[in-house]
């Protein structure tokens, strides 16, 4: 088989699930073709320690670098070599974290070369990512209330209110758990308030006035309805996003729509009780993102029976991952290859993560286009969890790449479960 040597990279901007200008680049290859497409998260959920999405000077900028410098030096290269095409991603970058070309322009020109040479070689993404297996299938984790900087209007203080179907024997059965739930919620909310109109946030998560326990109790009601019904168990969590909470003057979090602040102490307790009360079995970004130490506190305290993950603490960064593991301060990671700029930066992170005893959960953003590579990522790292929504085109393209991954592979990749 010949190799995938790079022949024309042609790019342009679309609009992602927000509507947010983003960039797609599409990499031709002999005998191959791959297109990628860079998610957003949304301003005040991003992380303060990631890549920065593009250049100083923008979209622009980005393009600009990406047509003097990135696609003439890549004509030309073996687009399965991605370490070589990652590492020259970084060269022509020269800063440590993408601060020159950005970690969208980076991760598209990344994926798309990965795809055209999957495409090439007649493999798929993930087969092309770890030749020689074992896979795994993630559990889909889905936000089914949001609230935070996702949604708009009185809604919950914390951006996701979470869930997994623990008891799912296919990816099939765990998506659609997880879109009953969804419903049965939508239910409840119209039942509950005579106010609900349906609105929903960024992620198609439900949006209503209701605080952070009332959204536990309700998103509680539901599972316990869908399981009665089917018999299988489904668990609930949390994404606090908590550095949108955090107040760095007063040193508090602040929760607008309950009405009350929480020291880091109380946010300690008031977590642990959450914990009991729902029987979380995940917790994401609990503090500030400069606050390895209460991360570690939770994780001691709760980390036996709950996943206590590192997303904007960890940043899918390998230093920021590194002191989080001497700190143990999670469980868990979320890896979102733009956070980092590369898959090769991904993975890197994610093999660090697991040969020191975390779970790793491939991550969308809030902003998303019709990409479905994090599916494959997942599956070819043995993610234990995707989080990538319940509902939405671009949300379900995702989920339904792993329904074609699990009836094309149905031996080899199988559900782990948690
Ligand atoms: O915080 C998160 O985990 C993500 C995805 O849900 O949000 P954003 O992409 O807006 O950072
Ligand atoms: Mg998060």
């Amino acid at each position: 088989m010949s190799r995938p040597i790079i022949k024309e990279i042609k790019y342009r901007t679309v609009f992602d699930s927000r509507g947010v200008e983003t960039l797609e680049v599409d990499v031709f290859v002999d005998g191959g073709f791959g297109r990628a497409a860079a998610p957003f998260g949304a301003p005040g959920s991003r992380g303060e320690f990631e890549a920065p999405a593009y250049s100083p000077e923008g979209l622009d900028g980005s393009i600009k670098i990406l047509n003097q410098f990135i696609i003439p030096s890549l004509i030309g290269m073996d687009a399965s070599e991605q370490h070589k095409i990652d590492e020259l991603l970084k060269q022509i970058d020269g800063t440590p974290n993408f601060e020159r070309i950005g970690g969208n322009t980076s991760v598209v020109i990344s994926t798309a070369c990965a795809k055209a040479a999957a495409d090439a070689l007649n493999m798929p993404l993930f087969k092309l990512m770890a030749p020689e297996g074992p896979w795994s299938m993630p559990l889909p984790l889905g936000n089914v209330i949001g609230g935070g900087a996702h949604s708009m209007g009185p809604a919950p203080d914390m951006q996701e209110h979470l869930v997994v179907a623990v008891g799912a024997k296919t990816i099939k059965e765990a998506i659609k758990l997880n879109l009953m739930v969804h419903e049965e919620v939508g239910k409840l909310l119209e039942k509950r308030d005579p106010g609900f109109a349906g609105g929903t946030d960024d992620e198609n998560a439900w949006t209503a006035n209701l605080d952070d326990v009332q959204a536990l109790e309700v998103l509680g009601e539901a599972c316990r309805k869908v399981s009665q019904r089917t018999g299988v168990e489904i668990r609930m969590g949390l994404d606090l996003a908590a550095d949108r909470l955090w107040d760095p003057e007063k040193k508090v979090y602040r929760y607008w729509r309950e009405g009350c602040e929480r020291t880091t102490r109380e946010q300690l307790d008031f977590l642990c009780e959450l914990i009991e009360r729902f029987n979380l079995i995940y917790v994401e970004d609990a503090f500030n993102s400069n606050d390895y130490e209460s991360f570690s506190a939770l994780n001691k305290r709760c980390g036996d029976r709950c996943i206590i993950c590192a997303d904007d603490l960890y940043a899918s960064n390998p230093e920021r991952t590194r002191a989080g593991i001497t700190a143990r301060s999670a469980g868990a990671m979320i890896v979102k290859p733009n956070q980092v700029g590369t898959i090769t930066g991904a993975h890197i992170t994610s093999q660090l993560a697991k040969e020191n005893g975390l779970k790793i959960i491939l991550s969308h953003r809030s902003g998303e286009t019709m990409d479905d590579s994090i599916a494959h990522l997942a599956v070819a790292w043995k993610a234990t969890m995707i989080k990538t929504g319940v509902k939405g085109g671009e949300r379900l393209a995702k989920l339904n790449e792993l329904i074609r991954i699990e009836q094309s592979y149905k031996e080899m990749v199988i559900v782990q479960g948690i």
